[in-house]
């Protein structure tokens, strides 16, 4: 690495030892320096280092601020004797707060305080180090925020108040918050209402429900702003400027787990306050040329949308529905009969089934690869030929008919605690790729085996009905067709099986239709289609760091 420029370099105090400190443009480093002397040859005695030499990156420093040591040694005007001699010499101090990585992908505020000789001296510390913060262009300065106060364990306001709202003074950063009031109120206030020429990135306080709306008041804002027609889906999408924040306090939290490697507040606000930026796909979905949503993590048909209408209805369990709901229907078994047509992606790196990962975000190989490859087109539109066998391609598109258990399509990994290798392990954040896994029909015996692979290391999609394909675009067409008043039905939330089982002539316990469980939202039509826009939005989090990073280099790193 180039060698920077010193800016300042001192002896200070801490913890009553002296340390050689130095700042450039890159690092803070500060190495012990012993008291005791040393004889060397002809007689002459010099101080030696002793200990490692510690760093921290600048673009890790929180925050920066002078000590009033007076008040330390101070009580009701009376002078206390200070603890050690040595820090009675040095009255000076200033602390510098940092991220520290902790066990698994978390991050902490730490905070180490050097003592100083000279109150000019301390001054020129704080400010030279003020000085390089504030050169850190990245870092947001105004959040707008929302807290849904009802999602995961409704804990959201206590968890910002509690162990976010401090670190964001800490940073001096400002904050408008909004504790919202309803379903969809985020979304709607983000779409038309808001300042966002005022704020350098949006965070939502709650699940990945909250980050959807987070999600689809921004992009729907942004193509607004820029004349862009959502109901085509051939149409390009503006990508969106301002960055996503997400403080996790939902049920299932993947989004968080997929971007900064685990679900915890005070990591992702960490992230947030050094500026990170990660880029990420994010699908459309249509149906009948009308724009339905857009997801970014799972889009999941009969398996995945039945757990999900299921555990709807027992909102009041929080994130235990899933557990119930997913067994439930795990018993009932239901296959869905359907076809997939999919454009797969091709001159890509990587496939689904490789044991690459997506690491570290904008640094990760694969997805600047073919991220390239896929930002500068619209994604292409072919006709699919509709009368076709069971398998075969027409036009660039592949097409199966089948009877399927589950049609997964996972824009990212998906890891979450219930799976933290997720239902596509090596999915990519921001590729501009899904990969579609088709579950065909099978025993209940072979799903649970299929199931319980996402909990282990074995690969859950070598089994003979399970296949999963790297796709830009994809299709659904149920075999029976929806009417218009079975959709209305579904979409005022009514369920209807009655009369879909007996419109069923293929089975009589299995219903024609599932619904599409669209990033933890339902969606009522069955046939729908699916484009990938590459990068479309970004994130305050820099992808998942490889272990190593912290086993090798705790920090302040040894350097
Ligand atoms: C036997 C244990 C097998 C465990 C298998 C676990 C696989 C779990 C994979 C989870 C993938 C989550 C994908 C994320 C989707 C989010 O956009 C969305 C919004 O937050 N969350 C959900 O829809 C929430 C979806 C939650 C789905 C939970 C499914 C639980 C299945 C339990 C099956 C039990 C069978 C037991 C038989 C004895
Ligand atoms: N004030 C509110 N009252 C009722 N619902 C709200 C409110 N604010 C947001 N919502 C809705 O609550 C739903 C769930 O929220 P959220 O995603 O935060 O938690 P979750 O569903 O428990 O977590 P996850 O999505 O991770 O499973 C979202 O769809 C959101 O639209
Ligand atoms: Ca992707």
């Amino acid at each position: 690495m180039e060698k920077q420029p010193r800016l300042l370099a001192s002896q200070l105090l801490l913890k009553n030892s002296l340390f050689e400190v130095s700042l450039n443009r890159v690092l803070l480093t500060w190495k012990e320096i012993a008291t005791k002397k040393k004889r060397v040859s002809g007689g002459i005695h010099h101080p030696f280092k002793v200990g490692t030499s510690h760093g921290v990156s600048v673009s890790e420093i929180l925050a920066v601020r002078e000590l009033d040591v007076d008040s330390e040694t101070k009580d009701d005007g009376r002078w206390q004797k200070m603890p050690q001699k040595s820090t009675e010499a040095y009255p000076y101090a200033f602390t510098v707060s940092y991220v520290e990585r902790a066990w698994q992908h978390r991050w902490r505020c730490s905070d180490v305080t050097f003592h100083c000789l000279e109150g000019a001296l301390c001054q020129q510390w704080v400010q030279t180090i003020r000085e390089q913060l504030t050169a850190l262009t990245s870092r947001p300065k105004h959040l707008l925020v929302y807290i849904n106060p009802y999602g995961g364990k409704q804990q959201g306001e206590r968890i910002y108040e509690q162990k976010v709202a401090p670190l964001f003074t800490l940073a001096s950063i400002s904050t408008h918050v909004i504790v919202t009031e309803h379903a969809n109120h985020a979304r709607d206030h983000l779409r038309t209402e808001a300042e966002l020429k005022k704020y350098d990135g949006v965070v939502c306080v709650g699940g990945d429900g909250m980050f959807s709306e987070m999600v689809h008041g921004l992009v729907s804002r942004t193509q607004r702003d820029n004349g862009v027609d959502q109901n085509s889906p051939e149409e390009k999408l503006v990508p969106c400027t301002l960055r996503i924040g997400i403080i996790p306090a939902g049920s299932t939290d993947c989004i968080c787990y997929a971007t900064v490697g685990i679900n915890d507040p005070v990591t992702s606000a960490l992230h947030i306050i050094v500026g990170d930026a990660q880029p990420m796909d994010v699908c459309s979905v249509h149906h009948n040329n009308t724009f339905l949503r857009y997801s970014v993590s799972l889009l999941g048909y009969g398996f995945y949308g039945d757990v999900l209408a299921d555990s709807e209805r027992k909102r009041w369990m929080g994130p235990a529905r899933y557990d119930f709901s997913g067994f439930k229907t795990f018993l009932t078994h239901h296959y869905y009969e359907g076809t997939v047509s999919f454009l797969p992606a091709t001159d890509i790196l990587g496939t689904p089934r490789d044991k690459t990962r997506c690491r570290a975000g904008s640094r990760c190989f694969i997805c600047q690869h073919n991220g390239q490859l896929y930002s500068e087109d619209a994604p292409e539109i072919c006709e699919t030929d509709t009368d076709v066998s069971d398998s075969e391609y027409k036009g660039g598109w592949r097409v199966i008919r089948g009877k399927f258990l589950a049609i997964n399509a996972a824009s990212m990994s998906c890891a979450c605690p219930r799976s933290p290798k997720g239902l596509s392990p090596a999915a990519h954040l921001a590729d501009g790729t899904t990969d579609l896994i088709l579950v065909r029909k099978c025993s209940r015996f072979n799903f649970l085996r299929h199931l319980l692979r996402h909990t282990s290391k074995y690969d859950q999609f070598d089994m003979n009905f399970v296949e999963v394909h790297r796709v830009r675009r994809f299709r659904f067409t149920p075999r029976y067709c929806q009417s218009d008043s079975e959709l209305d039905l579904r979409e005022n939330g009514k369920r209807l099986f009655s009369q879909i089982c007996r419109d069923h002539p293929a089975c009589s316990c299995s219903p024609a239709y599932s619904s599409w469980n669209c990033d933890g939202e339902i969606l009522p039509h069955a046939a729908i289609e699916v484009g990938v826009h590459c990068q479309l939005i970004k994130l305050f989090a820099r992808g998942i760091e490889e272990q190593p990073v912290f086993e090798d280099l705790p920090n302040p790193c040894v350097v």
